[in-house]
């Protein structure tokens, strides 16, 4: 069996040893979590050009560069997921929620609080394992 597996852009945003979620609407895929603003990689899409759209519709932030960090695929019950995460640290705007979701920037130290899909421990270990820690550089 062949299973379609759905390609998302990913931006992991950081300012200040914060990093920015956005609440998924309850009745998405995964709602009610914790998410790292992005989207599905539309036809003749590059990831980055994807990953720029998502971020300027999500949470009107103007993207001035990212950058591949990695991939992960993921089997939800209901549907396969690569992500495709980028790290993005140079952007200008003030990060709101443009589709009416809570936007929030989150110092590391806190992430824990914060319940995200499935998909995404690996994401949060490695954010906190490279970025976590102030007095490692
Ligand atoms: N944006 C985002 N999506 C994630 C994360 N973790 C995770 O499993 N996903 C999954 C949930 C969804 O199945 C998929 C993203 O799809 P989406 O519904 O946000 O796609 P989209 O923004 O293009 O929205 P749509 O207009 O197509 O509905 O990836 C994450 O941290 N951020
Ligand atoms: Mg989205």
């Amino acid at each position: 069996m062949t299973v379609k597996v759905v390609h998302v852009a990913v931006g992991v945003v950081l300012q200040d040893h914060k990093v920015l979620l956005a609440l998924r609407p309850d009745k998405l895929h995964q709602g009610g979590r914790w998410e790292f603003p992005g989207g599905k990689v539309e036809a003749g899409e590059t990831t980055a050009q994807a990953l720029a759209r998502e971020l300027q519709e999500e949470v009107d932030l103007a993207i001035a560069g990212s950058t591949a960090w990695f991939e992960l695929q993921y089997a939800y019950p209901e549907k396969t997921v690569l992500l495709d995460i980028h790290l993005v640290q140079d952007f200008t705007g003030e990060a709101k929620g443009l589709e009416g979701q809570p936007v929030r920037w989150v110092p590391l130290s806190e992430l824990h609080q914060y319940q995200f899909p499935d998909a995404n421990q690996p994401i949060l270990d490695k954010l906190l394992s490279e970025f976590g820690n102030p007095l490692r550089t």
